[in-house]
């Protein structure tokens, strides 16, 4: 679904990504993990078709980023893209009319598993931070596409709403699509991955299919995270 050979980006002279190979099949949930300022993001934005300019190949669904990759893909960035001086209704509005694949009913369906209960008139700019994410969450997952990136997803959302949330995420997605999620929140998000990768400068250094680590090294993501990186 998803390759990378050899991407090189950087912002003059940082290097964000440095050599970063990737290359993922369909179906799978992919925790893309490593510190701050390892290339997550950057990595998440050029798939996501919002960086053009970079060194090296990626390709979608076999395709280069563009219109059409765009189409095939729900994005939740780290950064809020919304204007928070909208209602919730007109928020709900604008993915409607920009989005032929949102889907309205599964969006409220969501909205309820997450204990989310909204009057529409609500601005975001007066709901809590937890909340607008709640809501960005469901908007970014109501989406019937191939490929979701999700960047940052539990930043800000409770212990208890957490567990929910990662259940949702699994129930939301379509049949056949896949996932990739950036996070910190290794040991919370760990249980619906099948696959990791650890990014460290820009780079791999570490890709395992999930289920091998707990199996065949008796380990969890987040203790294969510690290995990696305390000794990185
Ligand atoms: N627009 C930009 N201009 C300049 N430097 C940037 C820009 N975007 C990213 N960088 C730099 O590129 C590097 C990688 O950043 P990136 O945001 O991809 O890391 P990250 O792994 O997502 O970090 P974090 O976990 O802290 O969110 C960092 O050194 C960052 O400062």
């Amino acid at each position: 679904m998803i390759k990378a050979i050899d991407l090189f980006k950087s912002f003059g002279p940082q290097k964000a990504l440095n050599g970063f190979e990737l290359n993922l099949k369909k179906g799978e949930i992919l925790g893309l993990h490593g510190p701050n300022g390892s290339g997550k993001s950057t990595f998440m934005k050029i798939i996501a078709g919002g960086i053009l300019k970079y060194d090296g190949e990626v390709l979608i669904d076999k395709m280069s980023p563009s219109l059409i990759t765009k189409n095939k893909i729900s994005y939740l960035s780290d950064n809020n893209l919304f204007p928070d001086g909208n209602t919730v209704q007109e928020t709900i509005e604008f993915y409607r009319h920009f989005y032929m694949d949102f889907d309205m009913d599964h969006f409220f369906q969501i909205l309820q598993k997450l204990n989310v209960n909204l009057s529409m008139k609500t601005k975001l700019i007066e709901l809590s931070k937890g909340i607008r994410q709640l809501i960005r969450i469901a908007l970014c997952m109501a989406r019937d596409v191939e490929l979701y990136l999700l960047d940052e997803p539990l930043a800000g959302i409770d212990p208890i709403a957490v567990e929910v949330v990662i259940d949702t995420l699994v129930d939301s997605m379509h049949e056949k699509s896949t996932m990739i999620i950036a996070t910190h929140e290794v040991a919370i998000i760990e249980r619906i991955l099948t696959r990791v990768i650890f990014i460290k400068d820009g780079h791999s250094c570490g890709d395992y299919d999930c289920e091998e680590v707990r199996l065949n090294e008796g380990l969890s993501i987040e203790s294969k995270y510690k290995e990696i990186f305390s000794h990185a």
